[in-house]
């Protein structure tokens, strides 16, 4: 199996939608570090798992400098994101989503066979 990873850094807005009060529903943005982690059984006929380069061309073409709700039909957390970005990226079983120094959300692709 072949392991690659991916640090994107993405600065966006958004603003959560929540049962509660908090300041979090007040529209603020983040400078977001994304770590995308890919695994493949073979390489394709470059030589790689996926192009490092497609997959910074994915996160950021999607999400920086953006306003997060206007790009995704659900609530903008972390987690939320995590999953989503993980979904929008060939092969990627995981992603760490990093919203702010202290803050961050993990996905992982429990069931990734068919990676
Ligand atoms: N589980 C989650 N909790 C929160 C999320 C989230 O995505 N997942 N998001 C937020 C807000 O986006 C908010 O901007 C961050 O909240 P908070 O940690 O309270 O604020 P700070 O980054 O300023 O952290 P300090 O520890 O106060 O410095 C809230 N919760």
């Amino acid at each position: 199996m072949f392991y690659v990873s991916k640090r994107i850094e993405i600065a966006y807005a958004h603003q959560l939608k929540l049962d509660y009060e908090s300041k979090c529903t007040h529209l603020h943005g983040h400078n977001a570090v994304v770590t995308v982690y890919c695994k493949a059984k073979e390489l394709d006929h470059n030589g790689m798992v996926v192009d490092f380069k497609k997959v910074k061309d994915i996160v950021q073409g999607k999400l920086d400098h953006r306003f997060a709700n206007d790009v995704v039909n659900f609530n903008t957390t972390a987690e939320n994101l995590a999953k989503w970005i993980c979904d929008q990226v060939p092969h990627c079983y995981k992603v760490s989503f990093q919203e702010s120094e202290g803050n961050i959300a993990v996905y992982i692709k429990e069931d990734d066979d068919a990676l």
